[in-house]
């Protein structure tokens, strides 16, 4: 990339160097990088990791260093070229799915094929018969077609029963009709649809002998595939600049009757028979949903590594930047002298930055934990076993709102927690902000899906009968039996320390989760209140539920386990005592601190005292104390490269000025001549010259 700014080469920062801090850093740390590096992602997977990356690193086509001077269209050129060279390099090097997906986290950056690899294909694998799969599914795996998923329309998103496209089955043709009957209905926001998708799985109400099926999946191919001009009777466009994600033509689309065949209703689940018409119904109701309990299975998972991203760069930029000289506890550097401090030893700074660390640590683990519920539905529901479904549904509705919510503002506090440079591009929180932000949003608007998540928590509490039966089955909701019992027990913590015994941290969560639903639904039962009169509390509900899995889940996965049911992973973690002891402090981190930020439901519950509430500060200054040496360590077991964060603030090598500067040169309008002569028309355009 051009310089455009000569920079004097003897200028070095002042000492010490941010490559000697974070050193300092790293040898302070209890425990060893590499064996948590392992626990978290397993050797197999760390040793793909590493490969992918040293090929993505050394490619010129995927180089990063231009993207944040460019554009929109010259950074969606690059984003399809980008997209382009993952695909050729899976072919050369013969990537798996898993491989892949790898190789897309790194290169970082929604495409114009992001929404082929995430929902066209697992639509077609999870919705289509074995004959849809051969004529779709292979051929889109080998990109032969590009897909999209076109559900939202431009009047509805959250609201799926209120989609208004329809799809018509025409018995005479054995054909569906898709039809646009308003504005309304204009497919809206689908990823890769605006110019580069030649097929879309079209969410559509299927309308068969009079009668309104509601929606269902159906393939429709929409450019032909030579000229790819969209085919007669689509209009398809980009739907214009947007927050971020620019990356990605999301796209708007209008049918006017285009007909296709009834074998492109995905027919897995429900089937419209050939002539009659009849329509077969499916074995559960939602299964045409399958792909959007996936895709929320997905984003909770992503939400740990993105708080992981998040703190690695404010982490690692606190430890290098200086402010000030703590009088009372001079920064002293072994040759005596007494520099300013550094940032992160600011308790402040401690407390806004640390438990962001915990919350990466805390949602990765439960990220892994329904990543494989979601594997046994599957497996289970090939079986023709769909009972999994609705709590797997109520778990991921939950947690996918509070885990993105959680996220989203972490990230943001991060960014601030870098001062003025936080706002440069070159922090690398800008696009990854920007591009992170529509999770609240997609895939469920994060308040709607609250509403899923306390309706089924209210319901099984409602059938006490079935609730203690399901309770039983069910880990999530096991909780409320203990409070049911016995709803006027006090929490039995007497000295700050005790709270970080995780079965106080759990009788604390559960408490207070159960109080909130038991008020519900009293108030709904009793008092006859609505739904919608309830939807603060019913929101309050699902984040109390979700916030007891998190912690419940990170004690877990801590906890002793038989050697059998231990993966390579568990196995090293718990091999480890300096590991186990590491996370200890980062789970209590997770839980108190969360508790904190909520604390008046837990004293509403009167579980806890104001007195407890009291203690409770006190041990999170001690848990912050705990993790301090080890901080810098924490974020770098996540092993976030460089090519991934692509920041000047959070490098491995702490050299942050270096980079500013270097970056700083590149900027094109740095390189630019300029009239800044106020009576010159040079810069007018001929029009406006005219007016003038
Ligand atoms: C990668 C990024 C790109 C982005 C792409 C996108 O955004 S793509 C676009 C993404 N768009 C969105 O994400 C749109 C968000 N909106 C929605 O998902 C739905 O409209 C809704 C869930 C809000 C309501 O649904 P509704 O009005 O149809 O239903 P209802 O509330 O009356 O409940 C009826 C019953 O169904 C149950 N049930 C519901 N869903 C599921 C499920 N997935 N599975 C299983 N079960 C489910 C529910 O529990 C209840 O059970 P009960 O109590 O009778 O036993
Ligand atoms: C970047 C991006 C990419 C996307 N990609 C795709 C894609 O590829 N394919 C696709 O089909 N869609 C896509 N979407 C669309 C997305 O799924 C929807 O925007 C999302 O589901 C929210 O729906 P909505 O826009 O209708 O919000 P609305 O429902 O209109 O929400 C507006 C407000 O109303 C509130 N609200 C609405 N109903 C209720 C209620 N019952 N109770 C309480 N509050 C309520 C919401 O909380 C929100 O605050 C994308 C969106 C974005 C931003």
């Amino acid at each position: 990339m051009t310089s455009y700014i000569k920079i004097p080469s003897h200028l070095t920062p002042s000492d010490p160097q941010g490559s000697e801090l974070l050193a300092r850093e790293r040898s302070k740390a209890t425990f060893d990088v590499n064996e948590l590096t392992l626990a978290l992602y397993g050797s197999e997977e760390l040793s793909r990791f590493k490969k992918i990356l040293k090929i993505l690193e050394s490619d010129p086509i995927l180089d990063k260093s231009n993207i944040y001077y460019m554009g929109r269209t010259e950074l969606f050129k690059y984003a399809l070229r980008k997209d382009k060279r993952i695909i050729q390099l899976a072919a050369t090097h013969k990537w798996n799915v898993d491989e892949f997906k790898i190789a897309s986290r790194l290169v970082d950056m929604s495409g114009p094929y992001s929404i082929h690899q995430s929902m066209f294909l697992p639509t077609i694998l999870g919705q289509g018969t074995e004959e849809q799969k051969r004529k779709f599914l292979n051929p889109a795996i080998r990109h032969e077609i590009i897909g999209c998923y076109a559900q939202t329309e431009l009047g509805h998103g959250s609201n799926v029963q209120g989609l208004e496209t329809t799809s018509t089955y025409i018995p005479e043709t054995d054909e569906f009709e898709i039809h646009t009957p308003h504005l309304t209905a204009a497919k809206w926001w689908a990823g890769g649809l605006g110019r580069t998708a030649n097929h879309s799985v079209v969410m559509a109400r299927l309308i068969t002998n009079g009668q309104d099926k509601g929606p269902h999946p159906f393939i429709v191919q929409i450019r032909d595939l030579t000229t790819h001009e969209p085919l007669p009777g689509i209009t398809i466009g980009d739907i214009g600049p947007k927050f971020g994600f620019n990356t990605t033509d999301n796209g708007f689309m209008l049918f006017d009757h285009v007909r296709i065949p009834r074998f492109n209703m995905l027919s897995k689940f429900s089937k419209v028979t050939k002539g009659t018409g009849e329509y077969k119904n499916p074995p559960n109701e939602k299964l045409s949903y399958g792909t959007m309990v996936f895709v929320r299975s997905v984003i909770i998972f992503n939400a740990g590594l993105a708080l992981a991203r998040a703190a690695t760069i404010s982490v690692r930029y606190s430890a290098v930047r200086r402010q000030f000289v703590d009088k009372e506890n001079p920064m002293i550097l072994p040759n005596g002298q007494v520099v300013e401090t550094a940032v992160l030893d600011y308790t402040m700074q401690q407390y806004r930055l640390f438990p962001v660390i915990a919350q990466a640590y805390a949602i990765y683990f439960t990220g892994e934990i329904i990543t494989n519920l979601y594997k046994q539905y599957i497996d289970q529901s090939s079986r023709g076993d769909f009972s999994l479904l609705a709590d797997l549904h109520a778990s991921t509705s939950g947690l996918k709102s509070l885990t993105s919510d959680i996220a989203v503002d972490s990230i943001e506090d991060c960014r601030r927690s870098c001062g003025g440079h936080g706002y440069s591009n070159f922090s690398g929180f800008t696009r990854f902000y920007q591009d992170y932000l529509p999770n609240t949003t997609w895939e469920g608007d994060n308040y709607i899906l609250t509403q899923q998540t306390a309706r089924y928590i209210i319901h099984s509490k409602q059938q006490s009968e079935e609730f203690s039966l399901r309770s039983n089955e069910s880990p999530t909701i096991f909780y409320m039996l203990r409070y049911l019992s016995n709803p006027s027990q006090k929490c039995t913590v007497i000295s700050p320390s005790d709270f970080k015994n995780p079965e106080v941290q759990l009788a604390i969560y559960g408490y207070r989760a159960a109080y909130l639903i038991a008020r519900a639904v009293d108030q709904i039962d009793n008092h006859k209140k609505s739904w919608n009169s309830m939807l603060v509390e019913i929101n309050r509900i699902s984040r109390a539920h979700c916030q007891y899995i998190l912690v419940h889940n990170f004690i877990l996965t801590l906890q002793p386990q038989t050697s059998d049911s231990m993966n390579e992973k568990r196995r090293i973690l718990h091999n480890s005592p300096s590991l186990k002891t590491v996370l200890t402090s980062v789970c209590n981190l997770f839980a108190l601190h969360t508790m904190e930020k909520n604390l008046s439901e837990f004293l509403e519950s009167g579980y806890l005292s104001p007195k407890q509430s009291e203690m409770l500060r006190v041990q999170i200054s001690e848990s912050l104390n705990e993790i301090r040496p080890n901080a810098v360590a924490l974020v770098d077991a996540f092993y976030l490269p460089d090519y991934l964060l692509n920041s000047a603030l959070g490098r491995y090598d702490g050299k942050v000025y270096e980079t500013m500067i270097e970056w700083a040169s590149k900027e094109p309008l740095n390189g630019i001549t300029l009239d800044i002569n106020p009576y010159s028309e040079k810069l007018f355009r001929n029009d406006v010259k005219a007016k003038i």
